[in-house]
């Protein structure tokens, strides 16, 4: 090595450095080259020799399939399923599906889905497992309790622990006379591995002598009055029902004991479970229906099995439903388009908004145009912009473009009004409730007066209405502050398929919502979810909806009979109606004045109009089943009418006149009506009209006599003579020769009420016997049973 510039000579270590640096930059080509070329060698080499690791997110998604049994505890491990699904969101997106185009990953804040995929994953991880409760002293019950449980496990789809896929285990049977209560009925016990949420059955027979039942009842009533436990220890079941065993023979009724103690333990799950009745419960005679009514029992209760396998949920219930308290108080208010005062407080704003001054309605021309705006989420139906009538053309003269509105928006206070009553709005302008009638008979509390006079089954009838609108403002019609109103249609109209479903859906979606409520019968239960009837009277005018006909066809096509009620003010509407199971005109006057003062109406033509219905029914009463819906109001139409009403009669001449007295609920605000408690009628002042009107009748020379009566619902009908067969009263409709008639002539088809008359007026229903089904138990407001007089 040769000095530096200043004549230093490098040491060792500096001249191989420079040496080594030399070299690099002479031969660094070939050294990357072979480096590299090893290291291949060495990856592939690798590669083929070792047992690959799975990639993590792959090893995650295994485990949702197959979770290891401590992958899944309570709270946390949900949080853990949580972001197993992100993973595998990330890798699915990250990797890309098939075709797609790969990129970066975007993670949205969807909380929603989230929560939801991961309830799902943590309840595939759950199992449930039926604990089949029974007692039994003479050995019936124990051998019914073990088919049970086999068939119950079929009708699940076999259970989890046979590999099947279902989150049922076996269900378990359990004798009350061998279990220990304090295992399974002080707190639900838990499985080794905690992932298993239970569900309770009891199969009890009733027996009036000291048994194992009495234990059992007094344990459950023990545990819930015991200060040191929580009055619902069995809150964290999934749910319970219960079945009992009786025999009719010797204890017939419900009230002389007809298992007695299967509503006795019933009632008090209801309190220790809080309230997570999943199924009604049901009865049965040991010795005729018992098996039969098992056997729906059964198919009801696997339906909520598996809704509950989905969503470990009851799902939602009425209010009160199930109350702890097993408090029985009832709403009385009544419906059905039946009057009634209320207390209703009715804003300003919904007012002026829904209802319109009578100017305002008539200013509106036919409608030419069609200019819905269908918002996000909005069904996508089209529909149909009609004036049917041939009323109100002073804006069409005036050549104003109207602009086509829904009758009742989702925004509008009329809406919020109206589901705040508990109807459910379908589509723009359609609504259906469930009337307080249907849940009293799911209770087996007593039918509407239409089972004692038509034999309609309460429990089985939808009341709804095609229009919320009307053309009316009755004093008496409590909801004319909320529901809208117009002497022309001119809102936008929903095709009757659309109405069809929906209120088919929304009624089956408040039946199912009673299923926990206290004294809901598992039989009628099970009956209630097939729809017979159909009361189109709710609120409204339902021959005001343009497609009535095409909406009646659907109900038909569905054997549901139709009672439809009208106002009498659209006598072009009556007259283009096709056959419909029972007829209703609302007569609320006998004369002009005292309709304009009872009922309001819109048109100014509304005697004019109200005459040519009465003309129109007459014409018809040989094709439809007419009725005159008469309902007194105490200072308004009741005193010295009954001569009038007689005329009317005369004129319209229809198959049956129904007279029924206004109810009352609550203190009337009813606007500026004013209507109060002293309007509505006593039983007996509506029983003194009727026969007034009776007689009122004869003296013209009219065949009527009075047939039936209710008195629960201060209702009395008077039939024309064509409804009395040897000395016998036939008010009952016989609904398959109905639809048979329908379906072999078609709507239009030429046949008479006579020919779908019932069978005789029950006895029990007749006039002088009252009108209560036998059947049923009557009950005061707070739902004790009064008994018979
Ligand atoms: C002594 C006795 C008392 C009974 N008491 C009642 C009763 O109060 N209410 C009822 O509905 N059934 C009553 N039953 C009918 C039983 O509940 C019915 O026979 C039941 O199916 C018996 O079930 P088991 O064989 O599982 O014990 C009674 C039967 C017996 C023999
Ligand atoms: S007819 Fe139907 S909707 Fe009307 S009160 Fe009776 S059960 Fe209720």
């Amino acid at each position: 090595m040769f000095p530096d510039s200043r004549g230093v000579r490098p040491s060792v270590t500096e001249e191989i450095a420079q040496y080594v640096l030399e070299l690099w930059h002479e031969h660094r080509i070939p050294i990357i080259m072979s480096t590299l070329f090893i290291l291949s060698l060495v990856r592939i080499y690798l590669h083929s020799t070792q047992t690959r690791e799975p990639l993590r997110v792959l090893s995650n998604l295994d485990e949702k399939v197959a979770p290891k049994p401590s992958a899944v505890r309570d709270e946390k491990p949900k949080i853990e399923m949580e972001e197993e699904s992100e993973a595998s969101e990330a890798t699915e997106s990250a990797v890309g599906k098939k075709g797609e185009k790969k990129g970066p990953r975007r993670i949205k804040g969807d909380a929603s889905r989230k929560a939801r995929g991961a309830t799902q994953a943590g309840n595939e991880a759950r199992k449930i497992q039926v604990l089949l409760f029974y007692s039994s002293l003479t050995g019936s019950t124990e051998k019914i309790a073990q088919t049970f449980a086999q068939e119950l496990e079929t009708s699940l789809g076999d259970s989890a622990d046979k590999g099947s896929g279902s989150a049922f285990l076996s269900p378990k049977v359990l004798d009350l006379s061998e279990a220990d209560y304090d295992e399974y009925f002080i707190t639900p016990p838990k499985s080794e591995d905690d992932q298993t949420d239970l569900f309770y059955l009891l199969l009890i027979p009733s027996y009036n002598i000291d048994t194992i039942n009495d234990s059992f009842l007094e344990h459950l009533q023990e545990t819930h009055h015991d200060f040191r436990i929580d009055t619902s220890p069995l809150a964290p079941i999934l749910g319970y029902s219960v079945f009992g065993f009786g025999d009719r023979e010797g204890w017939p009724t419900e009230e002389e004991g007809f298992c007695i103690q299967a509503k006795d333990v019933d009632k008090w799950m209801a309190k220790l479970s809080a309230r997570k009745r999943a199924y009604p419960l049901g009865m049965g005679d040991w010795k005729r229906d018992g098996k039969e009514r098992l056997s729906e029992w059964k198919t009801g209760l696997v339906d909520v099995l598996k809704q509950l396998e989905l969503t470990r949920s009851l799902g939602e219930g009425v209010p009160g439903s199930g109350d702890p308290l097993e408090s029985d108080d009832e709403e009385e208010a009544e419906d059905d388009g039946e009057v009634l005062i209320e207390e209703v407080s009715v804003s300003k704003t919904t007012k002026g908004r829904s209802g319109g001054s009578l100017e305002d309605v008539e200013d509106i021309g036919r409608i030419m145009e069609f200019s819905r705006t269908d918002g996000p989420g909005q069904k996508s139906a089209a529909p149909l912009a009609i004036d049917f009538t041939t009323e109100g053309k002073a804006a069409a003269k005036k050549g104003v473009t109207v602009t086509v509105k829904e009758m009742v928006p989702k925004s509008s206070p009329t809406y919020a009004a109206l589901t705040k009553q508990g109807y459910a709005i379908v589509g723009s302008h359609s609504g259906v409730k469930i009337c307080r009638w249907t849940k009293s008979a799911l209770r087996g509390r007593g039918s509407c007066y239409k089972y004692s006079f038509y034999g309609i089954n309460s429990h089985q009838c939808m009341e709804s209405t095609p229009s919320l609108s009307c053309s009316n403002k009755c004093v008496f019609c409590w909801r004319h502050g909320t529901n809208p109103v117009g002497t022309t249609w001119r809102w936008v109209v929903d095709p009757p398929q659309l109405i069809f479903d929906g209120i088919r859906e929304n009624h089956y979606k408040k039946i199912k919502m009673m299923r926990g409520v206290p004294g809901v019968r598992a039989e009628r239960f099970a009956e209630a979810m097939r729809i017979r009837h159909c009361a189109l009277s709710l609120v409204g005018e339902p021959i005001f909806y343009p497609h009535i006909n095409e909406f009646l066809g659907m109900l038909h096509g569905e054997h549901i009979s139709s009672f439809l009620v009208c106002n009498a003010q659209h006598p072009d509407q009556l007259a283009a109606l096709q056959h419909v199971t029972q007829l209703y005109v609302s007569i609320d006057a006998s004369n002009r004045e005292s309709l304009r003062r009872i009922d309001r109406p819109l048109h100014r033509d509304f005697w004019e109009r109200f005459q040519r219905c009465l003309d129109i029914l007459r014409e018809r009463r040989f094709r439809q089943r007419t009725v005159f819906r008469l309902t007194l109001v105490k200072g308004f139409n009741i005193e010295d009418e009954a001569e009038g009403y007689a005329d009317l009669v005369e004129r319209g001449l229809p198959c049956f006149v129904e007279i029924k007295g206004v109810t009352y609920c609550g203190t009337s605000t009813s606007s500026s009506a004013g209507l109060t408690m002293a309007n509505v009628p006593f039983y007996q002042e509506v029983c003194d009209f009727v026969v007034a009107l009776e007689k009122a009748l004869l003296k013209r020379g009219l065949q009527y006599g009075i047939a039936a009566e209710h008195a629960h619902s201060c209702c009395i009908l008077l039939a024309s003579e064509r409804f009395r067969v040897d000395g016998k009263w036939h008010t009952l409709i016989d609904y398959d020769r109905f639809f048979e008639l329908l379906e072999e002539k078609g709507p239009d088809g030429d046949f008479s009420p006579e020919d779908y008359m019932g069978p005789p007026t029950p006895e029990w229903a007749t006039w002088g016997q009252g009108g209560f089904d036998p059947r049923d138990q009557r009950v005061d407001k707070k739902g004790r049973p009064i008994e018979a007089a």
